[in-house]
């Protein structure tokens, strides 16, 4: 064994990467990295007691895509190892999608390495990343701004994935291959469009070996897997965290303010990034974080916009962050017998007799008496200076007060919708009925108002 091979050992077996009667399915782009990878697993197969499989995807950008795909199966079958291919038009999929053709290519062959290892039963898949791979990844994440995740580069395992020539740098593979007579064709990725990561190649990382650190691809690496136990460590606390500071609630997020006050810094962007990219999909990063601690010296009601329609806003006692969706800003006219679709509820007035009066504690249905008010009502959203009188309430109440008194959160309050007669509000919509309409034993007509959220 040579110590090439001893390191790779050494590397599966401190990370515990493979387990014996593992079967493996290895993403075999025909490279050396890959090459590499293939033959030193299957030298070491009946070692690691594994079963090999290699998956090869013909990207359809090349003319010479079909020769690497013809290469990689002519390989395997000089391996006796089970070869599986897919061709996919990866130019068409970035155009569709709005995204480059190295991203399309990496979505397309994650996928389709899944499909294959679940329909053959393989416990794991392996890519053949090495340690100047992650330099880049890391050098690149950082120039162009990232967190913790970012200068933790290329996972050594992640759910099914494994890469276990993360240890090893591109030189010693082209060494170990040269050495030993192996073929390969032409590495894809260095002949590819990928201009900064060649530019951090071939012109920054020579140079950082030259003249500050021999070692730097290696001193990359060592600082990305200690953030990466690092976060593995964080990643199993995080839904203890999540259950003690966040709820979802009619697709809102809730984060407790007690988080910002309790926990660590780290803590805190931890597990706001986490739930940002979980419940919306959004890929935070630390000026999001920002955005939602400075809410936290705000006063309440004060929004923050982290993309586009979603946003955050301040609580009494949580930030809630929540898609923002339009609400109508007209007034809009209701007669009796109808129904009116206002902002995702649907408020309807019609005629009942008083046999039909069901006095229930439900705010969204009440009763008035037809004879107080109009036939025609008006629902807007209430505005500074509106004034009802709150049944059950003495006298004259600001609805601005009234909403404050019974805890409406910020984001409620802003939208409140009222439903008034004659320039009077009659109902706070969904909340409080106004005293001067209510039904009493001298009521001849009556009309029921009923809110249904939709
Ligand atoms: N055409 C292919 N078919 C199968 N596997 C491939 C193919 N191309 C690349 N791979 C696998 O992906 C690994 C990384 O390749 P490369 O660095 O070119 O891709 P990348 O776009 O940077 O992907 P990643 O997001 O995984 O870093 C290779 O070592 C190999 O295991």
């Amino acid at each position: 064994m040579n110590s090439t091979e001893q390191k790779v050992i050494r590397f599966i077996q401190t990370h515990s990467l493979i387990n014996y009667g593992d079967k493996i399915l290895i993403a075999l782009s025909g490279g050396p990295d890959s090459v590499f990878l293939l033959h030193f697993l299957k030298k070491f197969s009946p070692k690691f007691g594994i079963e090999l499989a290699a998956f090869h995807l013909n990207h359809s950008l090349r003319k010479s895509a079909d020769k690497e795909q013809k290469f990689c199966k002519q390989l395997c079958e000089e391996l006796s190892i089970p070869f599986h291919s897919s061709k996919a038009d990866v130019k068409s999929y970035a155009k569709k999608n709005k995204i480059s053709v190295e991203e399309a290519g990496r979505i397309i062959r994650y996928n389709l390495l899944n499909d294959c290892a679940e329909k053959n039963y393989y416990t794991k898949i392996t890519t053949a990343h090495n340690a100047d791979d992650n330099a880049e990844t890391v050098l690149l994440n950082i120039s162009k701004g990232t967190g913790i995740k970012g200068i933790a580069g290329i996972p050594v395992f992640r759910e099914n994935i494994i890469r276990p020539i993360l240890c090893l740098s591109k030189s010693e593979i082209i060494s170990y291959l040269k050495e030993k007579k192996i073929k390969y064709v032409i590495d894809e990725s260095n002949l590819s469009e990928k201009y900064e990561r060649n530019f951090l190649r071939l012109k920054i990382i020579p140079q950082l070996e030259e003249k500050i650190n021999p070692a730097f691809v290696n001193s990359v690496l060592s600082t990305s897997i200690n953030l990466q136990s690092f976060i593995n460590y964080f990643e199993k606390n995080l839904s203890e965290l999540k259950k003690k500071y966040s709820e979802e609630v009619n697709g809102k997020l809730k984060i407790k303010i007690s988080l910002f006050k309790n926990e660590e810094k780290f803590f805190q962007s931890g597990l706001v990034i986490n739930l940002l990219s979980e419940k919306f999909n959004l890929k935070s990063e630390q000026k999001d974080v920002e955005k939602i601690i400075s809410l936290i010296k705000k006063k309440v009601g004060t929004t923050e916009t982290l993309k586009k329609k979603i946003k955050a806003i301040r609580e009494r006692d949580y930030i809630v962050v929540f898609v923002e969706r339009s609400h109508n800003e007209k007034p809009i006219i209701i007669r009796v017998g109808e129904s009116k679709k206002v902002n995702f509820h649907t408020v309807s007035i019609s005629k009942v007799d008083a046999s039909d009066v069901k006095l229930t504690p439900d705010k969204n249905i009440e009763y008035v008496d037809a004879d107080l008010t109009g036939d025609n009502f008006l629902i807007r959203k209430w505005k500074p200076g509106d004034k009802f009188n709150p049944i059950g309430m003495k006298g004259t109440k600001k609805i601005s007060d009234y909403l404050n008194d019974i805890k409406t959160e910020a984001i409620e309050k802003k939208n409140q919708l009222v439903l008034t007669s004659k320039n009077k509000i009659v109902w706070v919509i969904g909340k409080r009925l106004d005293n001067r309409f209510k039904i009493t034993t001298e009521t001849k007509n009556i009309y029921k108002f009923e809110l249904i959220n939709v």
